[in-house]
């Protein structure tokens, strides 16, 4: 029987290769990840290091080589993803019809179908167009509705997968303010970004590189590095990854460098000024 602290997915030693084992190199090598119920996991790491087959195999969209995953969601759907590219997953031809399908599909009782549809699609802001094509959406507009068909469903997890990246200032922040409300709701979410501002919000990093994780700690681990007699330990785990820390971290950075002594080290602009505040 499941406990309530039982991870909610957990990945053993997965590995997945991509056509013919003696062909190709694997895409994920041995992958151990325990995600608990309600944590906001990000993912990092360059281009082609693995990180959306890992969404892909988490949300069973493909069968890994070797390995296990065991999810243990109670809720149906169990996991649902946003994908990088809208278009990937728009398959009807207007708003409503799109954000509806899913409910339909996963036995929402008819009386619920609209309202739950246009919930979603209020919280993304596109309640107003609910009669458009989807073809006459920009591909912000797209990735908006994608955002809100997953919303509908209410998956016990979230995967998004780079799904701010088409997204203008404001809708980014819309997202970001929904995917906050979903955490505080209890929802477990898994955020793939190549963003490091988007890091502020999440309770743990999991850095990619090569098809393996390579770091598994705290955003402040992975923007600070280890400390060791006072002084910093560089690069940093987000540097050695080959990222450049958000503005925040930098001005941070040389803030501690010069022996200002910032606590709790701040990864939000809101924390730095109130790290600030406090000296
Ligand atoms: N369908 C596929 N067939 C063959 N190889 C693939 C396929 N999808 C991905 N790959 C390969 O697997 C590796 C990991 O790709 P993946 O898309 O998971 O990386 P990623 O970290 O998400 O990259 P990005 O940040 O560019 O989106 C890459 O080498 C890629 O070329």
């Amino acid at each position: 029987m499941n406990s309530l602290f039982d991870p909610i997915i957990e990945l053993q030693d997965l590995t997945l290769t991509y056509g013919a084992e003696d062909q190709a190199k694997p895409a994920l090598r041995s992958i151990r990840l325990s995600i608990e119920q309600g944590e906001w996991i990000a993912v990092v790491g360059s281009n082609g290091c693995g990180k959306s087959t890992l969404a892909k195999v988490i949300a069973g969209l493909v069968r890994p080589s070797g390995g296990h995953m065991i999810c243990r969601a109670e809720r149906r759907p169990a996991v649902q993803l946003v994908f990088q590219n809208p278009e990937t997953q728009m398959i009807r031809d207007t708003v409503y019809e799109e954000v509806s399908f899913g409910l339909g599909h996963f036995g929402a009782a008819a009386e619920n179908i609209e309202p739950r549809a246009m919930a979603a699609l209020r919280r993304v802001g596109l309640d107003g167009r609910r009669h458009a094509r989807t073809a006459a959406l920009s591909g912000g507009q797209k990735q908006l509705l994608n955002i809100a068909s997953c919303l509908a469903l209410k998956p016990a997890v979230y995967v998004f997968d780079e799904s701010t990246s088409m997204l203008d200032p404001q809708s980014r922040q819309n997202v970001l303010d929904v995917v906050r409300e979903l955490h505080r709701e209890g929802r477990t979410i898994i955020w793939i970004t190549q963003l490091l501002d988007e890091l502020a919000w999440c309770d743990r990093v999991i850095g990619m590189e090569d098809g393996a994780i390579v770091f598994d700690e705290s955003k402040q681990s992975f923007f600070y590095g280890e400390e060791v007699g006072g002084e910093r330990t560089a690069p940093s785990p987000c540097e050695q990854l080959g990222f450049v820390p958000p503005f925040t971290v930098q001005t941070a950075l040389l803030l501690l460098a010069s022996g200002w002594n910032l606590r709790p080290l701040p990864v939000s602009p809101e924390e730095l000024s109130k790290a600030v505040s406090a000296l």
